[in-house]
């Protein structure tokens, strides 16, 4: 069961924040062809909660995303994350930021298929030039539900589980947020419930701040809140909605 209604939603603490967009647009293309793919958006991800993005295909869900977590630079406005402004950090900053302060999540897994679950898991850390010891893989494989998993490679692995080891590796660092770019898409309904309960876990027991790109209404409905973006542009958030609700905005915007 949800405790949701505890949570204060309307904080105006700047430190309350996981991620904040000021004024936030991104062309892509050169006059004549360019494509405004974010059009001046300003939003706050709050910290410790789980906020989902949803709108019609090609509304700019995963530019915002990108350049929500440093993968993409922006045309203009700002962009915080863990309250430090990465809009002009160096490529060094965005390395560090990418190695240390976020955590991300694919549809597609994006694990190694030679390497078993555990040398997965700690492989940001020896990309980040860490000391690994199996504990530490160990750990956050349990942390998953996977501690019996760590010498698997992921074709023994189902496509939930697969999922779950992606998202222990981008745990090992112990991410300000963790990002997630349909993080059921490819999963069947049973296993995208086992994801969907573990990332309301995390958030619920360790405050984990998570941003979740989805098309599944079930799935946002899942999260703290729902932001809608429509032409670049956010046009609604829904906070603690159902799925019925999800998807009822979300048929008004695509009529
Ligand atoms: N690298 C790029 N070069 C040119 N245009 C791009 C690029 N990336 C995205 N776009 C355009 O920007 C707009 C937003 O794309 P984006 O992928 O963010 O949308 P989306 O809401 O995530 O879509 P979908 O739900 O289909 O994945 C689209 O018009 C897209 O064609």
């Amino acid at each position: 069961m949800k405790s949701r209604s505890t949570r204060n939603q309307t904080t105006a603490l700047a430190d309350a924040h996981a991620v904040e967009l000021h004024d936030v647009s991104r062309i892509f293309g050169k006059r004549g062809t360019a494509v405004r793919a974010l059009d001046g958006i300003s939003v706050d991800f709050p910290r410790a909660q789980w906020t989902a993005v949803m709108g019609p295909s090609g509304s700019g869900k995963s530019t915002m995303l990108h350049c929500a977590a440093g993968l993409e630079g922006v045309s203009s406005g700002e962009v915080r994350v863990a309250g430090t402004d990465i809009t002009e950090a160096s490529s060094e900053a965005l390395t560090a930021l990418r190695r240390g302060t976020i955590g991300f999540v694919f549809q597609s897994f994006n694990l190694l298929s030679a390497l078993t679950a555990e040398q997965n898991v700690s492989l940001p850390l020896r990309l980040g030039g860490q000391r690994v010891s199996t504990s530490d893989a160990r750990r956050v494989l349990a942390d998953v539900g996977l501690a019996d998993r760590a010498k698997h490679r992921p074709r023994a692995l189902s496509g939930g589980q697969q999922q779950r080891v992606a998202i222990a590796r981008a745990m090992v660092t112990r991410p300000a947020v963790l990002f997630a770019d349909e993080p059921t898409g490819a999963l069947d309904s049973t296993s995208a419930k086992v994801v969907l309960d573990l990332l309301r876990d995390m958030v619920d027991r360790s405050g984990q701040s998570i941003i979740m790109v989805t098309h599944d209404p079930a799935a946002a409905a899942r999260a703290d809140s729902v932001l809608f973006l429509s032409d670049g542009r956010i046009v609604d958030r829904l906070y603690n909605a159902t799925s019925a609700e999800v998807a009822g905005r979300l048929a008004a915007m695509e009529k």
